[in-house]
């Protein structure tokens, strides 16, 4: 709950205290409503992505079938959609089901994962951004990619090539032309609304060397911004936060990434209050 004791922490004026609080009482929510979060994702980030939601609190649910979307969707809190493993097969229910989470003003979630890869990927995320997802959360290569809507040519994979900070005039370009939040993930990860930025600080390099962190904190955003749907900068950059926090604490009991992979779930799930308001580290960049 937000302490206002003080009386001058009342908004979002990038004080640490207050972002620590606002983290903690997004987390809270979470815990307690346990929104449903449907996700049509790729094959890789599956169990990880579930895994990571429930740890948090939320309740996942992997439905992708065209033939349930109509009557799954808009019973869902929030929609992540992420484009990893890709196919034609797949391409009709995420639309459908960014159209129906839209129509049913339920927030729905776009990681465009490794959008360069090809056209078709590509024409798949534009076609996809233009259902007006709630928020955009990629690497720095691929929100480049996205926002400037044409092929990186020394990026093919799902790996990031560049830093977050220089993708973060493409965030604000790509928030503006969309209408998301974008967020920028890396060393600091990067949220803007294309107005403001604000920068979260947590996390441990090592993330990257697990598959599908990425994929997960992106679902873990839409838990966030489920709860929270009429501020998703807000929600979106405690969701980062909380993940890196979570990475954070895991490394202490890690010898790599596949012991990092569970202990990063189980701190995320057993978060407290004094660690969440006490090391979250976001700021109001701009
Ligand atoms: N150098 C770093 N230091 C600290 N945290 C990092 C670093 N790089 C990434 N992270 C964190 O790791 C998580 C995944 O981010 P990343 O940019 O690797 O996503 P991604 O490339 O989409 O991953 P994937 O495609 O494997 O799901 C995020 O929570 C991010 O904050
Ligand atoms: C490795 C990989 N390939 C397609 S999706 C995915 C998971 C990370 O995005
Ligand atoms: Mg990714």
């Amino acid at each position: 709950m937000s302490d206002m004791a003080g009386g001058e922490e009342t908004a979002a004026d990038g004080s640490a205290a207050w972002w620590g609080r606002r983290a903690w009482e997004l987390l809270e929510m979470v815990r307690a409503r346990a929104p449903l979060v449907q996700c049509i994702t790729n094959f890789v980030s599956m169990d990880l992505m579930a895994n990571a939601l429930l740890a948090a609190g939320a309740s996942p649910a992997m439905v992708h079938s065209l033939r349930e979307i109509d009557e799954f969707t808009p019973r869902a809190d929030a929609l992540c959609v992420n484009v990893g493993t890709l196919s034609d097969g797949w391409l009709p229910s995420m639309r459908a089901a960014a159209a129906a989470a839209a129509r049913s003003t339920r927030p729905w979630i776009l990681d465009p994962v490794a959008v360069s890869a090809s056209e078709f990927r590509m024409e798949a995320c534009l076609g996809l951004v233009a259902l007006w997802p709630t928020v955009i959360r990629g690497n720095p290569s691929e929100i480049i990619a996205l926002s400037s809507a044409c092929r990186v040519r020394d990026s093919k994979g799902v790996d990031s090539f560049h830093e977050s900070l220089d993708a973060v005039e493409s965030a604000k370009s790509l928030a503006q032309s969309s209408g998301a939040v974008v967020a920028v993930s890396g060393a600091t990860d990067f949220i803007t609304d294309g107005q403001k930025v604000v920068a979260a600080q947590n996390g441990v390099a090592m993330m990257q060397k697990i598959t599908a962190t990425g994929c997960a904190v992106t679902a873990l955003i839409a838990a966030f911004v489920a709860v929270e749907p009429s501020n998703p900068l807000e929600a979106t950059s405690c969701a980062l936060s909380i993940f890196g926090l979570a990475g954070e604490l895991g490394m202490e009991m890690a010898n790599g990434p596949a012991s990092l992979r569970v202990h990063m779930i189980d701190s995320l799930h057993g978060l407290h209050e004094h660690t969440v308001a006490s090391r979250v580290k976001i700021s109001l960049v701009s």
